[in-house]
């Protein structure tokens, strides 16, 4: 089965309402394959996500960067996937590394907030555990080492394990899952080394924090090797 490439740019904990727009502008600019062939998702902070929604081309889409692990109530701080449905955000980012890292978010956490979220009808771009739904998943792999520090995993390395990865949804799920679902790869990917990697047959799209972040440099990974 052909899966789409998928490129998600995390701005994670970063921005202004000028900058925002000024690289909302840029994306809107972009030349870029068609959507049919390249799925384009920008995840803003939570408190740009209406703004940025409301700017961005319709053919891109936004997602939230977490969500709470249920249903919304007593929990402060938190946003739950009802609020992202009702305001028409259709992904989310879950278990990212810095939040496992820095706010102990476990597997069992992750997989239950990734669980939930589908569950409510927001797509995830996740860290895997307790998925029934997996055609509303994508799952990246992101290297510890690689995010943020400028050190990219070669492609022979990232194919090694997104092989290995699709090899497990195989074992453990069944291998039409294995066949459909998009393992993205994320950690320090930019315009000058995204075509190498995509190139990988089991590289199905980026998920990208600083470049994402850098209007020089914003179009050039969307326009993979597709
Ligand atoms: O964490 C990442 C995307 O979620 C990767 O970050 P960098 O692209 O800045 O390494």
């Amino acid at each position: 089965m052909a899966r789409k490439f998928f490129v998600g740019g995390n701005w994670k904990c970063n921005g202004t309402t000028e900058e925002v727009k000024k690289i909302v502008t840029t994306l809107n600019e972009a030349e870029v394959p068609s959507e049919d062939v390249v799925e384009v998702v920008v995840s803003p902070p939570f408190v740009f996500l209406t703004l940025v929604k409301s700017l961005l081309r319709s053919d891109f889409h936004v997602a939230a960067q977490n969500c709470w692990v249920r249903k919304g109530g007593a929990f402060t701080g938190e946003i739950s996937a009802e609020m992202l449905v009702n305001l028409g955000i259709p992904w989310v980012i879950i278990g990212h590394s810095e939040r496992r890292a820095l706010l102990n978010e476990s597997n069992e956490f992750v997989g239950d907030k990734v669980a939930y979220a589908v569950s409510q009808g927001v797509k995830a771009i996740a860290c895997i555990e307790k998925v029934t739904n997996w055609e509303n998943v994508v799952l990246a792999y992101e290297p510890v080492w690689a995010i943020g520090t400028g050190k990219v995993a070669t492609p022979a390395q990232a194919q090694e394990v997104h092989c290995e990865l699709r090899k497990w949804l195989n074992d453990n799920v069944n291998s039409e899952v294995a066949a459909s679902t998009r393992i993205i790869y994320g950690g320090s990917v930019n315009g000058a080394n995204c075509n190498e990697l995509a190139a990988q047959p089991d590289v199905d799209g980026f998920l990208v924090g600083g470049a994402s972040l850098k209007v020089s440099d914003v179009p050039s990974f969307i326009v993979p090797l597709v």
